[in-house]
């Protein structure tokens, strides 16, 4: 098959999963997707739209390919672990700190207002804002990544918390002492179960992927992203900076050592506010006229209502498997999609903004 060629049995399998139409005995233990058919099969106000889903299958696809898209990608941006120059403990140390605190970064202030750490002789916004933060910290010597350190309530204050994310403009992080709250819960779990080092917990994973997003729920409720929807009984699982966190570790090491997994494929897309973003973009999903307008007008969408599940759970349904002949699983899709809308808001382009919830869960 020609490169230029829509790849027909990777259109169907992401046709499949959008449609959810994928068994659930692909569903991971961690039973992330039981929820998402849920959500899927009650959803009003969002709804998939499979002629552009398949057309932006066959677009990602090539993009992707061009690209040479591998988790090798994620160690080119050059705010992330060089795992050439520190151990990988550190490195385990500083994915696992990062996607403690990977969550809400967004701002409705104008690009010049908005908070944003300098580093490095750049002014970094966003998620790479966090990254920068954390790098910019150990280079002053503050232990960031140390869940010794989280737990000293002396040493490890708000106000130390506001000097490691100090803004070059006059917006603070935002959540900063729910931040706090993660990294001092974190370091109480690490020190009770895990002889304080994450490198501990990804070893008691034994190499699964659903293990240690299932270890993450179960042990730090910074990561039990859970909740009910529309009076369902039983909490829907989305667990998405646990999703994230393996991802990150699979991608940071490239599927080696502290990134080996074996079942790294179980790994959803994550529940967040950029990929809904895209996708609507892309034509992909579309809004009921009342979500459109709320999301026009960035007003915001009350965390853990049905709008804000739907938006974050419709996403989620697709377990883009490892498809034969190619690199291309759901985590690379994702990370694909983020950079995407990322060069498209840094070229100006004009695109419909993204949902406002403010959350500790993404
Ligand atoms: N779905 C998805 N969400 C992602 C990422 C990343 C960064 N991943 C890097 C690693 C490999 C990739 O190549 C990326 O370079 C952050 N986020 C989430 O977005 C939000 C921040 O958005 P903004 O404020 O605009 O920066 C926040 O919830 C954060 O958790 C991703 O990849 N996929």
């Amino acid at each position: 098959m020609s490169d230029d060629e829509p790849d027909l049995e990777l259109l169907a399998l992401l046709r499949q999963h959008l449609q959810g139409k994928l068994t659930l005995n692909d569903a991971p233990e961690t039973g992330v997707l039981e929820g998402a058919e849920y959500v899927y099969d009650n959803a009003i106000d969002v709804a998939l739209h499979m002629r552009s889903c398949k057309n932006a299958a066959a677009a990602i696809h090539a993009q992707m390919q061009q690209k040479q898209y591998s988790p090798a990608t994620w160690s080119s941006h050059e705010l992330h672990p060089d795992r050439a120059k520190i151990s990988d403990e550190a490195a385990v140390a500083f994915v696992f700190t990062m996607d403690l605190l990977n969550f809400s970064f967004w701002s409705d202030k104008s690009e010049t207002d908005r908070f944003a750490v300098e580093y490095r002789g750049k002014r970094w916004t966003g998620y790479w804002s966090l990254v920068a933060g954390l790098q910019r910290a150990l280079d002053e010597g503050i232990p960031i990544t140390d869940s010794h350190f989280w737990q000293d309530e002396e040493e490890c204050t708000l106000d130390v918390l506001k000097q490691v994310f100090r803004s070059c403009t006059n917006e603070e992080m935002p959540l900063l002492p729910e931040r706090l709250a993660c990294l001092r819960e974190a370091g109480q779990v690490l020190y009770e179960k895990y002889e304080c080092h994450p490198v501990n917990l990804v070893d008691a994973a034994n190499g699964s992927a659903a293990g240690l997003v299932n270890l993450l729920a179960r042990d730090f409720s910074c990561f039990r992203d859970e909740h009910v929807f529309e009076g369902r009984r039983k909490p829907i699982r989305i667990l998405k900076r646990a999703q994230i966190l393996v991802a990150d570790l699979w991608a940071c090491f490239e599927g080696e050592d502290y990134g080996a997994f074996n079942d790294i494929d179980k790994i959803t897309m994550f529940a967040d506010y950029r990929v809904p973003q895209i996708l609507y973009n892309m034509g992909c999903i579309y809004y009921s006229p009342a979500l459109d307008l709320a999301i026009r007008d960035k007003k915001d969408i009350p965390q853990g209502g049905s709008w804000e599940m739907q938006l974050r759970e419709l996403i989620r349904r697709e377990i883009l498997r490892q498809h034969p002949g190619t690199n291309i699983n759901a985590i690379l899709l994702d990370f694909f999609l983020y950079d995407t809308i990322k060069e498209m808001e840094d070229a100006g382009q004009k695109i419909v903004p993204h949902h406002r919830t403010r959350s500790i869960w993404y």
